[in-house]
């Protein structure tokens, strides 16, 4: 399966050599260290690219299956874009091909003392299974929550939403946080739309580092509330923020009520 679909991203970008990262449910991402277009780019990471391919589903009718395949990439194109303008973190788009679903990305993160891309989910398990209880619950650890939390503040408080909030879907560069994977993003003013965007970030938090979420949960809230009163948003900051939260509530009691009846 993943031959074939290598071979025909290979086939779309040739003489490009490539470093297969990961298979998703939508998407193929690949690493490759050369740029589309420039010698010596201005990017964080020179030497190295992402690439991610959307493949098309053999199920779907041709037609509608190319709609989609071009409708996505350009949506997941455009918000990126708009994230940059906005100065909230995550990676510059290089090039783009919508009719065969390929993102050319700026490549970020780091390498884990293990080999593994520094993730917060990554970074939080190294912790979790190599270091003491204390370690897991250092300053730092709690600086990186506070900035995630700070992070989507932003982008909530620009009406954006990510749809996909996991600890595998933030990397961490030098302690900075960066949002990846914007495949299922949207953009709403709703605060229900933004307290579901939080409660999927909470339950994954919650499934993937369940002995320290608690915590770990708290300082994203907090940072979430920080982003908020920033004096770049002023008095429309607490007011969303009030409504968010409210809203989470009625989001964590439905997921309760809906988990009881199983
Ligand atoms: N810009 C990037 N810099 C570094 N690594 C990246 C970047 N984009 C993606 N990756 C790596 O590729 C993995 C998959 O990327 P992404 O989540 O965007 O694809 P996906 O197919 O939508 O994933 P899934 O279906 O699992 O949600 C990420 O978890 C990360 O390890």
């Amino acid at each position: 399966m993943t031959d074939r679909l290598v071979g025909q991203v290979s086939g779309y970008l040739p003489n490009i050599p490539l470093e297969v990262v990961s298979q998703g449910a939508e998407a193929l991402v690949f690493k490759t260290k050369v740029h589309p277009y420039i010698e010596k780019p201005y990017l964080q990471n020179n030497s190295e690219y992402i690439i991610k391919f959307r493949p098309s589903k053999p199920y779907r009718h041709p037609k509608i299956d190319a709609s989609i395949t071009k409708n996505r990439t350009i949506g997941e194109v455009k918000f990126m874009a708009k994230l940059s303008k906005l100065g909230i973190k995550a990676p510059s788009v290089i090039s783009a091909d919508y009719k065969n679903g390929i993102i050319w990305m700026e490549c970020l993160g780091s390498e884990l003392p293990n080999g593994e891309v520094s993730s917060l989910k990554n970074w939080l398990w190294y912790l979790e299974r190599n270091e003491s209880e204390e370690r897991c619950l250092a300053d730092d650890v709690k600086l990186a929550c506070n900035k995630v939390g700070e992070l989507i503040g932003k982008l909530h408080m620009n009406d954006m939403i990510h749809g996909d909030l996991t600890s595998s879907n933030i990397l961490l560069q030098n302690g900075e946080p960066m949002l990846i994977d914007f495949g299922l993003s949207s953009y709403s003013g709703l605060p229900e739309d933004k307290a579901v965007d939080l409660y999927v970030l909470e339950r994954a938090i919650l499934s993937t580092h369940s002995v320290f979420s608690d915590k770990y949960n708290q300082w994203l809230l907090e940072g979430y509330e920080a982003g908020h009163k920033s004096s770049e948003f002023g008095k429309k900051g607490n007011k969303k923020l009030v409504e968010t939260i409210r809203k989470l509530e009625d989001v964590r009691l439905r997921g309760r009520k809906r988990s009881m009846l199983g």
